[in-house]
């Protein structure tokens, strides 16, 4: 190799390495995604590996890296391609994690009604539009809506073999719910301990096969059953689904609390029905007051990883099967949706990087 090659390597590794992501929020080179530089007669070829799964935005880095190359004066053609490649996230470290199931996440609310299950649903349709393989557990056994969210409401599971079970599957998720096992309409009156143990069979008899990851749509609340069920469950990182009232209110500190309690890292807070938008003209207006979301996650050192609006549309899409996701990638909507996948994705993969930034700052004296 001629000097030249190697200054010329080094001088572009440097370059594209400096290079801040926007969802990881760290450069390529700290986030040791700059995988391969190579530089022959002036025509490089670059290999990045991004940590989550990207989607479309694996064209557009590559086109923007491309484009930061050229302002090198002796560069003549350059490719770079980005690929994905997820890796396992460490769990509690007295559980052992599912064979198959690289990541659990799981979606909380300090309280009901606040949309955690729409949430849900698109967080798991976002992660596969993206290219991931993954699965949605339907674990709010005082509610389960993902059999209707999903359009799976007459699907029930198969068990060839009586011992595990066939999850249905929707737009390419395999989606398991208590829901299809009890009847929907009968309030539940389990106490938590039979909860959480028909929520963990669930889990462990399902065949998930090989997934990327696994979202868990948590029962609201932060109580016992939340409590134990985070930590009878290898979870890699949890998101807090909350509203602007509930910020207020103080409920979603609960659910960062609890996640604190057992160790597993908060990767962020979406503030849901933030803004209301009028079906009429389209006006979008901050009916609880602004930025309530936004200070919260600064207050407690945690990500912002979405503001949704409250939109009939992502009502209507849901209740009638087919979430935002699927039903609208496009619009506005559809993209905050995939925009809050791969946030959610890349702070799993920056609390590997930086444990120590996915825990909130507060203290155990708060309540
Ligand atoms: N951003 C939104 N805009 C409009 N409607 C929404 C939005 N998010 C959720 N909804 C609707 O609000 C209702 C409650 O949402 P969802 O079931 O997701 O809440 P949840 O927090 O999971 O409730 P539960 O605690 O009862 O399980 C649903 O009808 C859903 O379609």
């Amino acid at each position: 190799m001629s000097s030249n090659t190697t200054v010329h390597e080094s001088e572009l590794r440097q370059l594209l390495g400096a290079y801040q992501d926007p969802y990881l929020g760290l450069t390529l080179e700290r986030a040791g995604s700059l995988k391969t530089v190579q530089v022959a007669n002036g025509d490089a070829v670059v290999g990045v590996e991004l940590g989550f799964p990207a989607g479309r935005y694996a064209f557009e880095l590559a086109a923007e890296l491309e484009r930061r190359a050229r302002s090198l004066s002796w560069l003549k053609q350059i490719k770079v391609n980005v690929s994905s490649r997820i890796a396992s996230h460490s769990v509690q470290n007295n559980l052992k994690p599912i064979q198959g199931i690289r990541n659990i996440i799981v979606v909380a609310s300090g309280k009901g009604g606040v949309g955690k299950s729409t949430t849900a649903a698109n967080l798991a349709l976002g992660l596969a539009h993206d290219g991931a393989a993954v699965g949605l557990l339907d674990a709010d056994i005082y509610g389960p809506s993902q059999p209707q969210m999903m359009g799976l409401a007459d699907e029930k599971p198969t068990s060839p073999d009586q011992k595990t079970m066939i999850a249905p599957e929707a737009y390419g998720l395999k989606v398991m719910s208590i829901g299809f096992l009890v009847d929907v309409e009968q309030p539940m009156v389990w106490r938590g301990p039979m909860v959480t143990q028909a929520l963990v069979q669930l889990l462990e008899t399902t065949r998930w096969g090989e997934l990327d990851y696994l979202v868990v749509d948590m029962p609201p609340g932060t109580g016992d059953t939340q409590l134990t069920l985070s930590q009878r469950v290898p979870v890699s990182g949890a998101v807090i689904v909350t509203t602007p009232q509930d910020i207020a209110l103080l409920d979603a500190r609960k659910g960062l609390r609890m996640f604190q309690k057992v160790a597993v890292p908060v990767l962020g807070v979406v503030e849901n029905m933030s803004t209301h938008v009028c079906s009429n003209c389209g006006f979008e207006e901050h009916i609880f007051g602004a930025g309530g979301g936004r200070r919260m996650a600064e207050q407690y050192g945690v990500e912002l990883l979405a503001e949704l609006p409250l939109d009939i549309r992502i009502r209507e899409q849901a209740d009638g099967g087919k979430p935002t996701v699927v039903a609208e990638p496009e619009s506005k909507i559809g993209r905050a949706y995939i925009d809050l996948a791969r946030r959610t994705a890349a702070r799993l993969v920056v609390a590997g990087l930086q444990p120590a930034a996915a825990f909130p700052n507060i203290s155990t004296e708060d309540t």
